[in-house]
């Protein structure tokens, strides 16, 4: 007798705001939407799903405990909050968790503490462990540590990188809000929801991402934006959708899948099994383009289409070991690379590593192993760039071209992939000069001429730069190394270090920013 089908299991990311655990004014616990989250939790597992919830709300459940109206502003005031109003919270889960049997395991976690490949390998065989257990880890940021270098910032990023940690198939961002809107749907009747986003950076310019952060989280669409890019990113179909009903979670997975199985080409999920989403037919990144009815139903699936988005995973997701350095990771610094090499890392046959030749400069101070940003250099509008005719190829020497130190008067501009980089660290993005007598030239120690590898035109000194970090890695040796043999074959680096490790300065690079 033919048995029935299983229904695929997932590992399941939910992510629950601030604004939806406690009253925005009263602070008051809002049990209705955490009994209900409870409930789909535990159906979820019944299912067979693996579930991990990530849940804000120490701070205000910590105001509420102390009868105080406001956030504090200092940071030693929210971590003391936090420190109260996070043992209530994890009883209170584990209070209505227990009502249906469920155990339940708090896990505080903070960059810091998964920056250090062991202890990021540590907390992934932790989650592996409690999951097999039939545990639900809660997890929240371990605020009462959490200092601006080490900490993740806000939940909807966390909650991305545990999802890409445990390799999850989805993650869900439950808010006060059912999706991605062109504008605010509270101010502005004509807002749209967008239904499939196949690209973060693709749709930026098309939304509203002022909208809807409470007073008392940190979050707001940005930093779902965000968390939305490193998921899908990892291979993570990452959905935002409202917490008012915590069941519309499986009318999604239900819709979804619905959807894949008009698909002619199902894809791998994270897990072996068929992917619901990531096999979706490429539909709408906009609701005028879609193939709902007026009603709300896809014709394509005859279901009711649970109001959501969803963000398509990547079809080709990052290695765990290059998704742990592009987003766990906090850079200690900075290698400014020629476009050359820009060019060439993007290409996949680069392997993601660098050589020496097309290596600018160095900025910040950071030891071998450290994660180092990779930076370019990119002209101010009005200015030709002509790149030098040999500068392709990463690593041939460009015989007969002196190596040209760069001089620029330097205007810096914030990072578009690091969100969190503020204007102390701009510094760190300065630009090499000729007079800088801590970095000798190459010149000075008088190389033959053939072995000098330009791979960029002299700058003129009125020339006005800004930088763009373009990607992420691995430095195999030191900033004071990597400083003396930028621009050199990688034959120079054992008589310049006394020792070579390796022929690539950096490796294990992601470029999120092609050329
Ligand atoms: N770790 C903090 C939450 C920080 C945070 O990201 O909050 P939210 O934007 O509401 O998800 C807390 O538990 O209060």
């Amino acid at each position: 007798m033919a048995r029935p089908r299983q229904a695929p299991s997932n590992t399941i990311v939910i992510k629950l705001g601030t604004s939806s655990i406690v009253h925005e004014k009263t602070h008051q616990p809002l049990l209705s939407t955490l009994s209900a989250v409870v409930e789909t939790v535990v159906h979820l597992r019944e299912q067979g799903h693996k579930v991990v919830l990530v849940s804000s709300g120490a701070i205000g459940v910590g105001l509420k405990r102390m009868d105080m109206p406001h956030r504090p502003k200092g940071l030693s005031g929210k971590q003391a909050l936090a420190a109260i109003g996070q043992g209530r919270l994890i009883a209170l889960w584990d209070n209505l968790f227990g009502q249906l049997e469920q155990p339940i395991a708090q896990v505080l976690l903070t960059r810091g503490d998964i920056s250090d490949r062991t202890r990021y390998l540590n907390a992934v065989n932790t989650f592996k462990e409690l999951l097999s257990m039939g545990v639900v880890p809660i997890v929240n940021e371990n605020d009462t540590v959490s200092v601006s270098e080490i900490k993740f910032g806000d939940n909807d990023t966390l909650s991305a990188i545990t999802a890409s940690m445990i390799h999850a198939d989805y993650l869900f961002l439950l808010t006060d809000v059912d999706g991605l809107y062109t504008a605010n749907p509270r101010k502005d009747p004509d807002a749209k929801l967008l239904h499939v986003v196949s690209s973060v950076a693709s749709i930026r310019s098309q939304v509203s991402t002022s909208t809807l952060g409470s007073s008392l989280g940190t979050g707001g669409m940005e930093t779902k934006l965000i968390a939305a890019d490193i998921a899908t990113a990892a291979g993570v179909t990452t959905i935002i959708t409202s917490s008012k009903d915590p069941e519309s979670i499986f009318k999604i997975i239900e819709y979804n899948n619905a959807l894949r199985s008009g698909s002619s080409t199902p894809a791998r999920s994270q897990s072996g099994r068929s992917s619901p989403i990531s096999s979706l037919p490429t539909v709408q990144a906009l609701p005028t383009s879609d193939s709902r009815t007026p009603s709300g139903s896809d014709v394509s699936v005859g279901l009711v289409r649970p109001p959501h988005t969803v963000f398509k995973s990547s079809p080709a997701p990052l290695r765990d070991l290059k998704s742990w350095t592009s987003h766990t990771l906090h850079p200690s610094g900075s290698v400014i690379v020629d476009h050359g090499a820009h060019a060439v890392l993007s290409r996949r046959e680069s392997g993601g590593r660098l050589l020496p030749a097309g290596v600018l400069g160095v900025r910040g101070a950071f030891a071998s192993g450290q994660a180092v940003r990779i930076v370019v250099r990119k002209r101010l509008a009005g200015v030709v760039h002509e790149p030098h005719p040999s500068a392709p190829e990463l690593g041939t020497s460009t015989p007969n071209t002196p190596l040209l130190q760069a001089t620029a008067s330097v205007s810096s501009s914030i990072s578009t992939l690091d969100p969190g980089l503020e204007l102390s660290d701009l510094a760190d993005h300065a630009l090499p000069t000729v007079d800088e007598e801590a970095t000798p030239s190459v010149t000075q120690r008088v190389l033959p001429e053939e072995d000098h590898v330009l791979v960029e035109k002299p700058i003129d000194e009125s020339d006005e730069w800004e930088v763009e970090e373009v990607g992420r890695g691995l430095a195999n040796y030191n900033s004071v190394q990597i400083d003396k043999v930028k621009g050199l074959k990688s034959s120079y680096i054992p008589q310049l270090l006394g020792y070579a490790d390796s022929e690539y300065v950096v490796e294990n690079i992601t470029i999120r920013v092609p050329p």
